[in-house]
């Protein structure tokens, strides 16, 4: 599902951030990523939906080889990605409903499609008595909750998660931790960059630590291996 093959990452201000990484993460899997702040964790998840590119190396996603598309096709590769981030990003303007429909819309699917299909996963998320309020209208759990359920309304193959409980109590952070638990048991392929050791260490699942740009180690049911 993800390949990267000696993989290099130098900043334009000359920091090396990822620093020869080869690694497979195969389609269903559950991977933590862990390590130091400052090496190199975000940069990597980045590179596979494409935010960052790599200055070496090559990187394949679901059969796309992300170095070599054009700037234009990357909306359409997104379409297969879901990403979540730790301050959820939702459109402050819209209500929960329409903060997930919008991500259907820009695909120009049918209002009807778009209505059976948001409320699905905002039952999924558990928020489906919340459809009419505004983001600031919510806890940040429940926040969490509508960017999960934006990001796999496309059905994604992949979803990538940058820090998603970093914001959230302990208690918010299990239930956040559930939804994955449960987007991931029906195939769907998940990526998450976390500093919660309590989480790694009871949810097991793959973990690949990086420290200074370069995997550390690799080992299914890992360990987060660091002091929190
Ligand atoms: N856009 C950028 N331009 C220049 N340097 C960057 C950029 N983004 C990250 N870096 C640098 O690259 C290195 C790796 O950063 P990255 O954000 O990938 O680390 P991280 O492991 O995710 O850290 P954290 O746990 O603190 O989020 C750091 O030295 C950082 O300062």
């Amino acid at each position: 599902m993800i390949e990267m093959t000696d993989v290099y990452k130098t900043y334009s201000n000359g920091v090396v951030a990822i620093n020869g990484i080869n690694v497979k993460i195969k389609t269903g899997e559950f991977v933590y990523v862990v390590g130091p702040s400052g090496a190199g964790k975000s940069t990597f998840i980045k590179m596979m939906y494409r935010e960052e590119s790599p200055t070496n190396g090559n990187i394949i996603v679901d059969g796309v080889s992300l170095p070599k598309i054009r700037n234009t096709k990357v909306p359409l590769f997104r379409r297969n990605i879901g990403v979540v981030f730790q301050d959820f990003k939702l459109l402050p303007t819209l209500t929960v409903y329409e903060n997930v429909a919008f991500a259907m819309e820009v695909i120009e699917k049918t209002p009807e499609e778009i209505k059976k299909r948001v409320m699905e996963v905002l039952e999924l998320v558990g928020l489906k008595h919340k459809v009419r309020m505004l983001p600031t209208e919510l806890s940040g759990g429940e926040q969490q909750r509508v960017s999960i359920a934006r990001s796999i309304v496309n059905s994604p193959k992949v979803v990538i998660a940058d820090e998603p409980t970093g914001n959230l109590d302990p208690e918010t952070s299990w239930e956040i931790m559930n939804i994955f638990d449960e987007i991931n048991k029906s195939g769907t392929t998940i990526v998450m960059a976390t500093h919660n050791k309590d989480i790694v260490n009871n949810m097991k699942h793959r973990v690949i630590a990086i420290e200074s740009g370069k995997i550390a180690r690799d080992d299914l049911r890992g360990e987060y291996g660091y002091e929190a």
